[in-house]
Order: structure tokens, then C-alpha cells, then sequence
């Protein structure tokens, strides 16, 4: 198979593993990953993470073309932006999932440290995650948002609606949006506990040690 048949499969492998542990839903989400000749391989508007098929995922050429397959999501001006500003990225993948959504909703969250220190995973994949306002579904203001981060997050999450990763490649960034999902649910979890977060030497430890933008 060529690699882009190969990643093709991929997309639609992860996205059903995605679907199937219900962390998004209905025709929720969206994934788009580079191909080897700098083109992008999109999920399709209106489609499920459960039954995609890589046939007719959206592709564009490197001049960023649609040159084959559906329309794409209508979050492609979201997407862009990840690539536009973060010479890494070799993936978006945007969610619908429960648990990051509700924490978007509580009072009191930091909007520029969504996620609480909580695991050292969750810092190591993510970094600091910001969350953004409420905007509806599609609205090409999400993008001017993210490029107004300046590529300094890897991930954000979008109040009300649900959290969006860049990553080196689809599994990387797949693997980091689970972790904000489980860390979300954790933080839920334990919401109004006597809670032990990670201390600042511990956190400081881990950025340093593993390399994380923690800006
Ligand atoms: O998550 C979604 C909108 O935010 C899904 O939209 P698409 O079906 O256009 O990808
Ligand atoms: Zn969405």
C-alpha cells in the first residue's frame, strides 16, 4: 500500500477507536493529517468517526487545493490555523467529548491553564492548554484565535464545544487529546474534594526534564 493509502487507513482506524469509547459522538469532530507530499488528508463534513471511509476522505495538495473526496469539515479554518503557526504539526484532531466540555462550563477555570496539574502525562502531551471562547460551530473567528496564540499551545479548548490538538503526526496527536479528556474527567471527578494537585517543583520537574512548553 502507498503511505497514503496507509494513513487513509489510519484516520479512519483511530477515529473509530475514537467513536466507539464514546469520546465524540453523532456526526461530532474532526481529523486532518498531512500527507508525505505536504498535501492534507481532512475527515468530511456531516460524516461519523464511526463508519469513515478512506476513500472518500477530503484531500487537498500542498497549495491547499480540494483536489478529491468529500467537502471537508466546515472547522477547516480552525485546522489551518494549527499548521499556519506550528511548523510540527502533522495533525489536528478536534472532539465532542463529555468531560472536557463540562469543565469548559464551570465557573472559576483558569482560560489560560484550562486543565488542572493533576498527572504528569497530561503536562507532558499537552503542555498548558487554553481555553477560548464560545464560538459557534464553522466560525472562521476560531481560527484567528488560535493564530493569536502564535503557535505557543499545542492544544485549546473551545468553551461549550470541545478541545482541539495539534500533534507530529494523527497518533500523536490522537493520544494527547485523551489524555486532556481523561484529565478533564479527573479533575471532574474530584472537583470540590481536598484535592492534591501536583506541587510547582514537581510541575517545573516535568517541563523541564521532558522538554514541555509551558509558557
Ligand atoms: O465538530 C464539528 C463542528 O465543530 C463537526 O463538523 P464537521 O461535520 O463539519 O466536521
Ligand atoms: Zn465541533
Amino acid at each position: 500500500m502507498s503511505a497514503e493509502a496507509d494513513l487513509r487507513e489510519l484516520i479512519c482506524t483511530l477515529a473509530k477507536s475514537l467513536y466507539d469509547r464514546g469520546l465524540t459522538g453523532g456526526s461530532s469532530g474532526n481529523i486532518s493529517a498531512r500527507t508525505g507530499d505536504g498535501g492534507l488528508l481532512v475527515t468530511p463534513t456531516g460524516s461519523s468517526f464511526g463508519r469513515l471511509d478512506p476513500a472518500r476522505l477530503s484531500l487537498f495538495d500542498s497549495k491547499g487545493i480540494h483536489v478529491g473526496g468529500d467537502k471537508p469539515t466546515k472547522e477547516m479554518p480552525l485546522h489551518s490555523a494549527f499548521y499556519e503557526t506550528r511548523s510540527t504539526a502533522g495533525a489536528v484532531v478536534h472532539l465532542h467529548s463529555c468531560h472536557a466540555v463540562a469543565l469548559s462550563m464551570l465557573e472559576g477555570v483558569d482560560p489560560d491553564n484550562f486543565l488542572p496539574p493533576l498527572t504528569p502525562y497530561a503536562i507532558m502531551k499537552l503542555g498548558k492548554v487554553k481555553l477560548l471562547p464560545v464560538f459557534l460551530p464553522g466560525d472562521p473567528a476560531m481560527g484567528d484565535a488560535v493564530r493569536g496564540l502564535a503557535g505557543k499551545r499545542s492544544a485549546v479548548m473551545l468553551a461549550n464545544h470541545g478541545p482541539v490538538v495539534a500533534g507530529k503526526d494523527v497518533e500523536a496527536a490522537c493520544y494527547a487529546i485523551e489524555e486532556l479528556e481523561d484529565t478533564a474527567r479527573l479533575a471532574l471527578l474530584t472537583h470540590g474534594l481536598p484535592r492534591r494537585p501536583l506541587s510547582d517543583a514537581q510541575i517545573n520537574d516535568i517541563v523541564t526534564r521532558f522538554d514541555v512548553d509551558w509558557e
